[in-house]
């Protein structure tokens, strides 16, 4: 399997809007092994945590989605990895950025499960500077990602899953939520970081 690169237009909708939605971003045979790999690993996705280290606890009200961190544990996971690292140089390469790494997970969203109102990132209080999310199948309904315009309530965009379609967004400062889903959702949630130390830990995980 060989890593497919993304073509560069993304970065000019970055520097304009502070996110990208990119169809077709990840070709088929790589979303395909993905799910395989999601099917594989499906009896350890568990309830996702909220907040950092050993702030972490589960809240359902928030979101009720099951994740499973990446661990490179398939060939379709590291060929993934290597997707978002060409994505990662470019974007250091573009702004500057410094991001020095990325951490991803799969999520599962299904029948009712969603995701409420929330930010990635904190100032001075995480060291995500950019999300992206993959969706690895296209739900008939539901599920729907809302991105809302910087320090507001009005909405951005709203994008509907589809296999393949990437969104990258800058972490601190976009809101987002994700809909109730009604079909299951299949997706990859990932953030490049930045080198930063915080309450004392450098390059806290997570
Ligand atoms: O799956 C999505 O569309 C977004 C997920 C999300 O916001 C997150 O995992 O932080
Ligand atoms: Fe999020």
């Amino acid at each position: 399997m060989k890593t497919h690169s993304i073509a560069d237009i993304y970065l000019t909708d970055i520097e304009n809007t502070g996110y990208a939605i990119i169809h077709n971003a990840i070709n088929e045979a790589l979303i395909a092994d993905l799910v395989a790999d999601c099917y594989r690993i499906n009896p350890d996705f568990h309830t996702a945590a909220i907040g950092r280290l050993n702030q972490q606890q589960i809240d359902t009200t928030i979101r009720n989605d099951k994740t499973y961190w990446f661990d490179s544990s398939s060939q379709a996971q590291i060929t993934y990895l290597a997707t978002m690292e060409a994505i990662r140089t470019r974007l250091n390469r573009t702004f500057f950025l410094g991001l020095f790494d990325y951490e991803c997970h799969y999520a599962k969203y299904q029948n009712g499960d969603f995701y409420k109102k929330h930010y990635d990132a904190f100032k001075g209080r995480s060291n995500r500077v950019f999300t992206t999310v993959c969706y690895l199948n296209t739900p008939q309904s539901g599920g729907e990602l809302v991105i809302y315009k910087p320090k507001s309530k009005d909405i951005a965009t709203t994008v509907k899953p589809q296999a393949g379609t990437l969104v990258l967004f800058e972490s601190e400062r976009f809101m987002h939520e994700v809909l109730p889903a009604v079909d299951t959702r299949y997706s990859i949630a990932g953030w490049f970081r930045k080198n930063a130390s915080i309450s004392g830990i450098i390059d806290p995980p997570r």
